[in-house]
C-alpha cells in the first residue's frame, strides 16, 4: 500500500474526517479551509509524541490514538478554547494494515469525545512519531493564558495529579498491580479525558491557567513567570487517588503529583470569590494553593516549611549535574 492508499483507507475515510462545524474544507487539498463566527479567534497548539519518548513502543495502537489526541485538545481546553479540528503528521517506519486500523480507531473514538474533525495532515516513512495540530475558536480577548495572575488568587487544578507518572512502571513492563490499583492508573496515562467543558466554565472567571503535561510545579513555574507573581503549593492539598498511594506510598505519590507530568489536568488561578460557585456547580477544582506578589514557584509541607525541590518537572534536554 502506498502513501496515498494509506490516507485514503485509514484516515480520509475515518468518520472523523467527515467534516464538522467551522470546517468549510477538509482532506485532499494543499491546505484545509476552517471558517471561524465574527468576533471569534483561532486558537493553535502542536504536539509531537515521539515513541520512547512519549509513550511506550510497542503498545496498544488503539490506546496511542486516543492519547495523542487527547495531549494535544488539552491545549484547547487549557485556553478556554472550542474545539475544531486537528490534523495529523504520522511518521512510521512500514504500513501495519492492522496497526493503523487500530490507530485510526483510538484516534476517532478521541476526535469524536472531543467534538474535532481531521482536516489534514502529512504522511511520511521513518521512525514513528505523531504531531498533532489542533485548532480551536475562542471569543476575541476571552481566551484563558497564563499572564493573568494576581496576588490573593487561589492555585487550583481540576482533578487528581500524578496517577498517569505513577503507571509509568506499569507502561514499561516494570511492575506489576492487581486491576484495581493497575487500571485507574493506566486509564490516566493512556486515556486522558482533555478538561474542555472545565476550560469553557473558567472563561471570564479563571486569571490564569495552562494543562499540567511536565508536572505541576514546572508547569506552575510557567503562569509564575508570564504572570510576574510567585505560586505557593501546599503539598498537603494535593488531590492523590487512592490507587496511586496503594502502588508508590506517599512519598512518591507527592513526587509523581508535583514533578512526574503526563496529567492533562488544568492548574488555573481563581480570584477567592470565584471558588464557592463553581464548586455549587460541582466542577471538579481542588485548590492546592495562593498566587502571592514575588517571583517562582514554593512548595509548602503541612507545617509550612518551605521543601522546594530542585527538580521540578519533565524538561527534554534537561542537563545531568
Ligand atoms: N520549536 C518551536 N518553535 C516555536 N515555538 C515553539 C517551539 N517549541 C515550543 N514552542 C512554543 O513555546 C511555548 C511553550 O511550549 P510547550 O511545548 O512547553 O507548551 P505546551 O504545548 O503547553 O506544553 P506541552 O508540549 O508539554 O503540552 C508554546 O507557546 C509553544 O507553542
Ligand atoms: C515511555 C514514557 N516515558 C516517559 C514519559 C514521561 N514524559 C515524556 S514527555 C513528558 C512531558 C510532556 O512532553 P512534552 O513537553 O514534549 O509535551 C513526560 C512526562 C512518558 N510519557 N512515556
Ligand atoms: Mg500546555
Amino acid at each position: 500500500m502506498g502513501e496515498f492508499e494509506l490516507i485514503r483507507t485509514y484516515f480520509a475515510a475515518a468518520p472523523c474526517a467527515q467534516g464538522g462545524e467551522g470546517i468549510a474544507l477538509g482532506i485532499g487539498d494543499d491546505c484545509a479551509l476552517l471558517a471561524l463566527p465574527a468576533g471569534e479567534q483561532l486558537a493553535v497548539s502542536t504536539d509531537t509524541l515521539v515513541a520512547g519518548v512519549h509513550f511506550a513502543d510497542p503498545c496498544d495502537p488503539f490506546l496511542l490514538g486516543q492519547r495523542s489526541l487527547a495531549v494535544a485538545v488539552s491545549d484547547l481546553a487549557a485556553m478556554g478554547a472550542h474545539p475544531l479540528a486537528f490534523t495529523l503528521a504520522l511518521t512510521t517506519p512500514s504500513v501495519e494494515a492492522d496497526w493503523l486500523q487500530r490507530y485510526a480507531q483510538g484516534l476517532n473514538a478521541m476526535a469524536q469525545s472531543c467534538g474535532v474533525g481531521l482536516v489534514g495532515g502529512d504522511t511520511t516513512r521513518g521512525p514513528l512519531s505523531l504531531t498533532l495540530t489542533v485548532f480551536g475558536r475562542v471569543p476575541a480577548g476571552q481566551a484563558l493564558t497564563r499572564s493573568g495572575a494576581q496576588p490573593g488568587d487561589l492555585l487550583c487544578v481540576g482533578g487528581e495529579l500524578g496517577n498517569a507518572a505513577g503507571a509509568l512502571p506499569l507502561v514499561l513492563g516494570q511492575r506489576t498491580a492487581d486491576a484495581a490499583i493497575a487500571e485507574p492508573l493506566l486509564a490516566h496515562y493512556w486515556s486522558p479525558q482533555p478538561q474542555l467543558a472545565l476550560g469553557l466554565a473558567l472563561r471570564g472567571k479563571a486569571t490564569a491557567a495552562m494543562d499540567i503535561s511536565d508536572g505541576l510545579l514546572a508547569d506552575c513555574g510557567h503562569i509564575a513567570k508570564a504572570s510576574a507573581v510567585r505560586l505557593v503549593v501546599e503539598r498537603h492539598r494535593l488531590p492523590l487517588s487512592a490507587a496511586l498511594l496503594a502502588f508508590v506510598g506517599e512519598d512518591q505519590a507527592h513526587v509523581a503529583a508535583l514533578s512526574g507530568g503526563d496529567d492533562y489536568v488544568l492548574a488555573f488561578t481563581l480570584p477567592p470569590s470565584e471558588l464557592a460557585p463553581l464548586q455549587a456547580d460541582s466542577w471538579p477544582v481542588h485548590v492546592v494553593g495562593r498566587v502571592e506578589a514575588g517571583q517562582g514557584v514554593t512548595l509548602l509541607d503541612g507545617n509550612g516549611q518551605d521543601i522546594t525541590p530542585a527538580v521540578r518537572g519533565y524538561q527534554h534536554f534537561r542537563q545531568t549535574p
